[in-house]
């Protein structure tokens, strides 16, 4: 390859190290970074061409501030893979990112990418979107490959928030399956969650047809339908009347839908956005509804025109 990159990747989760395989299978110079590991943050970042953020939510902010402090390139261009939104903010991670480095480029990769299924070298599709098309053109070069289609995309708010909504929706499609609700309760509450996604990206910014695309419909797909899913997981384990604490405690990996299912509901409701599955979610999450009570009042709201 001609056209190699130095490409940090912040982040050694299941997340961002299938993406550093991804890059470092192209040919590029691959540096993966993690707190406990043996490169320090400074050398990771020396020169980088691209520096991806595969963080948790839960650390971005943390690590916005370090890396606000080393020097990097004057051409880098930052990705951030995190689906979440800030708790005390409400932020998205690209605006956490974009607000630190004003100069510099953000895309936004998203898409149905269960990490585990990258790592056996499975087939799949993503969406790196941008406001600086070359921005997003020049990341969509470093990981594209004959097993990772990767798509460019001009609404990165809404590219952001498809991935980030659709895990509250994860979470009730496990309690659905859990519950053995049976394919037409699924395929209703997948899609009546779409509608919810769409109601509330929009009223953020996004573009509506963003959300029938990979990192909207694509994701609620693969993580509603997925025991891989460490959202559907949860949402699976907790209708077999396990509590939260007892499922968080044994699970591998970050489900973000529980944190981004109360940012949602607080923002929701200051905002007076009507997300009834969501506001379900968040109930059961807090323990105030068991999972069947939140399917009666679900099926029992007033009844409407199915476009409102
Ligand atoms: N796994 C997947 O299939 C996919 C995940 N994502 C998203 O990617 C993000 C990461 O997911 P995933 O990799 O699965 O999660 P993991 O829990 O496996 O990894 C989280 C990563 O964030 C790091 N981290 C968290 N807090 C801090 C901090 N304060 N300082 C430094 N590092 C920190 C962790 O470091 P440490 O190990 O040191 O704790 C770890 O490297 C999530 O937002 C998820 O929604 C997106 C697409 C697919
Ligand atoms: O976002 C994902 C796949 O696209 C990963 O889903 P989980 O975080 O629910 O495992």
């Amino acid at each position: 390859m001609t056209n190699d990159k130095t490409v940090a990747i912040l982040g050694a989760g299941a997340w961002g190290q299938a993406l550093a395989n991804l890059a470092a299978a192209n040919g590029h110079q691959v540096r993966l970074w993690s707190r406990w590991g043996t490169l320090s943050l400074e050398a990771v970042l020396q020169d980088a061409d691209i520096i991806l953020s595969a963080i948790s939510m839960k650390g971005v902010r943390e690590v916005v501030m370090q890396v606000q402090s080393f020097p990097i390139s004057p051409d880098a261009i930052f990705v951030t893979a995190t689906k979440g939104l800030e708790p005390d903010t409400t932020c998205t991670p690209s605006q956490i990112w974009q607000t630190a480095f004003p100069h510099h480029p953000v895309v936004v990769l998203s898409g149905p990418n269960l990490s585990k299924e990258i790592e056996m070298e499975l087939p799949a599709a993503t969406a790196v979107a941008s406001n600086i098309p070359t921005a997003a053109e020049a990341v969509q070069l470093v990981f594209s490959s004959n097993r990772f289609r990767v798509y460019t995309n001009s609404d990165p708010v809404g590219v952001e928030l498809g991935g980030t909504l659709k895990n509250v929706i994860a979470i009730a499609a496990g309690v659905c399956d859990g519950l053995q609700l049976g394919t037409n309760a699924k395929a209703g509450l997948v899609t009546r969650g779409l509608t919810e996604i769409v109601r509330i990206g929009t009223f953020w910014g996004a573009k509506p047809e963003t959300f029938y695309g990979l990192s909207g419909l694509g994701d609620l797909l693969a993580t509603c339908n997925s025991p891989l899913s460490r959202n559907y997981q949860v949402g699976y384990q907790l209708a077999a009347g396990k509590t939260l604490t007892e499922i968080l405690t044994h699970l591998q990996g970050t489900a973000e839908g529980v944190n981004t299912c109360r940012v949602l509901i607080q923002r929701a409701r200051q905002q007076n956005i009507p997300v009834p599955i969501t506001e379900q979610v968040y109930r059961l999450l807090q323990g105030e509804v068991t999972p069947q009570q939140a399917l009666d009042e679900l099926m029992l709201r007033d009844i409407k025109p199915e476009y409102h």
